[in-house]
């Protein structure tokens, strides 16, 4: 089932209203745990649209914005950008897709995060997936992830994995008790997470028994 998205469409456009209908899966994990990598492959084998709010953010930056200072600070700092501002990119970026099943990768990053987007859009995740890694693995995966990113570094990793562990697995434990999270072991070599991903997102009546 999917779930009525006004509220989304109407801030991005103004005045107009339009019932748009969308299924949307959070996909969580601590910095470097593979959640890019893994809504790559759930892109391709079943048919979501990738947003990263993270990518957004760093599109944000190149686009000359008035935030694009604020936002490559807060960055840097591996801190947490406003909410209004990750909102209305996520916003924007829903509406302007013409699918209505997307994966939302890195947001809601903390508590504020997740009960403003709630109330501004009305959308509840359809479930969460949680790419769980240990520490030193996701420090070895940044430092050798080579894509020039300026919180590629240990300093700000350090800081990106506090702000994980006190701001974002609370996000997570909330939807644990609602029963919506779906834990995948993320240290294992990128096909065999990819194996537990597809039986998350395999209907049970296409599953073929073993
Ligand atoms: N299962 C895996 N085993 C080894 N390396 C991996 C695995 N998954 C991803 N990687 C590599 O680790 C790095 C980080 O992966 P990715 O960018 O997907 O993580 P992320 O969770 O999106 O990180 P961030 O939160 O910083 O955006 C990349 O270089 C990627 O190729
Ligand atoms: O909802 C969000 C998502 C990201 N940020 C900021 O961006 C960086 C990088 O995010 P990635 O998910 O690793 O691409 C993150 O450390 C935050 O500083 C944010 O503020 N809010
Ligand atoms: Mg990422």
């Amino acid at each position: 089932m999917g779930t009525v998205v006004d509220a989304a469409i109407k801030v991005a456009n103004g005045s107009a209203h339009t019932n748009k209908k969308v299924t949307v899966v959070f996909v969580l994990g601590g910095p470097g745990s593979g959640k890019g990598t893994q809504c790559s492959n759930i892109v391709e084998h079943f048919g979501y649209t990738h947003l990263s709010a993270g990518d957004l953010l760093r599109a944000e930056i190149k686009s000359g914005s008035e935030n694009g200072t604020m936002i490559q600070n807060m960055i840097k700092e591996g801190k947490i950008v406003p909410s209004e501002v990750t909102i209305k990119l996520l916003q924007r970026a829903i509406q302007e897709n013409g699918n209505d099943k997307f994966l939302i990768d890195g947001f809601p990053r903390n508590e504020e995060n997740r009960a403003a987007f709630e109330s501004v859009t009305g959308i509840e995740p359809e479930f969460v997936l949680f790419f769980d890694c240990p520490e030193e693995e996701m420090e070895k995966r940044l430092l050798s992830r080579n894509q020039g990113r300026e919180d590629d570094n240990i300093e700000t990793i350090r800081k990106r994995f506090k702000v994980y562990m006190e701001s974002s697995l609370p996000v997570i434990d909330y939807y644990k008790a609602k029963g919506k999270v779906r834990k995948i072991d993320a240290a294992r070599p990128i096909e065999e997470v990819f194996k537990a991903v597809k039986a998350v997102f395999t209907p049970e009546s296409e599953k073929v028994a073993a």
